[in-house]
């Protein structure tokens, strides 16, 4: 099981120039995360940071409790040995045949005997692809074997931190795509906590559980994928859509009168975005647990988002994800419309959901209530929750358009095409099934800690 890393407030210069300052995020636990920005952003000198590699002057890195920033020698010795590292090329030693290299992380920081040593070294060639390879030397073998060897060799102290520095540069796209489920299987087989660095646009939309952003020396995002994939932000958009048109130019900012007009020429109204499925983990592979544990925590937020995010959240979960949050049973199959106006005529009948026994060691009573549905019964005037939710959130009444009590499946009035309208094998997975519940004890703190869900969710200029 991964750990969570927290960082608060870091800020890193090399002499007068600045890379960035007061970055705060946190990896959540087990968790993939991707951080993406442009070049020189300071990708690298973030990754650098975790591992105690590089000072930052202000701000901390907590894991397991010690501060990589402010530690003794024997502390930081410790956590680092909770890090896996997959630097860029590999970083083979070119003498060594791919059996020693991925051996000699054991042969170097373990007593481990030879008989030991040989077991986990082949569990872990195996795990990525490599048994029989182990006599070539890294010159003999392709750029992908190469990722894979320092893959292995990340692994074999079983670590609760994998960091990946651009995993997929210099990888031709099949391969990019095989090493993507490599990725996402050994995070469902370690739970450990992952974090990529990468410029793959593809890689960023469909690896991750989390995704942020460095962009003019801050963090300007940082949230699970459902947050950044239907963010509005100018340069979050155009970075994860790969697009000219916005404020990031070619070295360095464009001017802002050139970006507005720009982003006139693109339109306002694009539609309810549409958040791709993320890349299920492949046929025999465990579940991955931490897909739940970011789910939970996105409709534990829902409220939060902007009503096209809402709507393209709902939109995206699978009939056993709606049932699982109490949206299923009587909901239509089709996407689900948080659009009030569009709703809001004679829909007196309710959906009939499964009310809060539904959530029985999922979510708490609160979380429950900032959900986007009536609960069974209940006039949506009753919600007892924090905020409004036929403001904030349209009640399920506003989302039925049946007069009969049996809501039907409806078009969707957005150009975007709903999971369900998509071809089977561009459906979300269906990683969950809802006969398995996973207990709240493992998921993210309750949202009643407003304070800890923004370390999640957070947009520059938050604090
Ligand atoms: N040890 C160092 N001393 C001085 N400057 C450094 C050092 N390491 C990195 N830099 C500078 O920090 C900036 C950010 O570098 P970094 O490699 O982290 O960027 P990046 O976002 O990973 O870029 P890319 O996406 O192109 O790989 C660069 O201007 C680089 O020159």
């Amino acid at each position: 099981m991964g750990v969570e890393v927290a960082v608060e407030g870091l800020s890193k210069s090399f002499g007068s120039q600045n890379i960035w300052s007061d970055v705060t995020l946190t990896l959540p636990t087990g968790e993939i995360s991707v951080l993406l920005g442009p070049s020189g952003t300071g990708k690298s000198v973030f990754l650098k940071a975790l591992v105690g590699l590089l000072n930052p002057e202000h701000g901390k890195v907590v894991i397991n409790g010690v501060d990589v920033c402010d530690c003794s020698e024997s502390q930081l010795y410790e956590v680092r040995k909770l890090f896996g590292v997959l630097f860029q090329d590999g970083a083979l030693f070119g003498s060594m045949n791919l059996y020693d290299n991925i051996a000699f992380p054991l042969r170097e920081h373990t007593r481990k005997g030879e008989t030991e040593v040989r077991n986990i070294v082949g569990e872990k060639m195996e795990m990525v692809g490599l048994v029989g390879s182990e006599e070539k030397l890294p010159g003999e073998i392709s750029g992908g074997m190469k990722k894979r060897a320092g893959l292995a060799r990340a692994l074999v102290l079983e670590p609760e931190i994998v960091l990946f520095d651009e995993p997929d540069s210099g990888l031709d796209p099949v391969r990019t795509a095989y090493l993507n489920q490599l990725i996402v299987d050994l995070n469902a087989q370690t739970d450990a906590t992952f974090l990529i660095v990468t410029h793959d646009i593809n890689t960023a939309r469909t690896v991750p559980d989390n995704i942020g952003m460095l962009y003019r020396r801050h963090l300007a995002m940082f949230g699970p994928r459902e947050l950044l994939l239907t963010s509005t932000e100018p340069a979050v958009e155009q970075f994860l859509n790969g697009r000219r048109a916005g404020p990031i130019g070619m070295s360095e900012e464009k001017d802002s009168g050139q970006t507005a007009a720009e982003l006139a020429e693109l339109g306002e109204d694009q539609g309810v975005p549409e958040i791709i499925p993320q890349l299920g983990i492949s046929p025999g592979v465990p579940e991955r647990v931490a897909v739940r544990r970011r789910q939970d925590r996105v409709m534990a937020d829902l409220d939060s988002l902007e009503p096209g995010a809402r709507q393209a959240v709902v939109n995206s979960l699978s009939d056993s994800e709606r049932a699982r949050y109490g949206l299923a049973g009587d909901v239509p199959t089709g996407p689900v419309d948080l659009d009030a106006e569009q709703w809001s005529a004679d829909n007196g009948d309710t959906v009939r959901l499964s009310g809060e026994a539904g959530f029985a060691g999922e979510l708490s009573t609160e979380q429950v209530a900032r959900l986007p549905r009536e609960e069974a019964g209940a006039p949506s005037g009753d919600h007892s929750g924090p905020e409004a939710p036929r403001q904030e959130v349209p009640s399920a009444s506003e989302q039925t358009p049946s007069s009969s009590g049996s809501p039907q499946p409806r078009p969707t009035p957005h150009p975007r095409r709903a999971p369900e309208q998509r071809a089977p094998e561009q459906r979300a997975p269906e990683q969950h099934p809802p006969e398995q519940p996973q207990p709240v004890g493992s998921a993210e703190p309750a949202a009643s800690d407003g304070r800890k869900r923004r370390r999640f969710w957070r947009k520059r200029g938050d604090r």
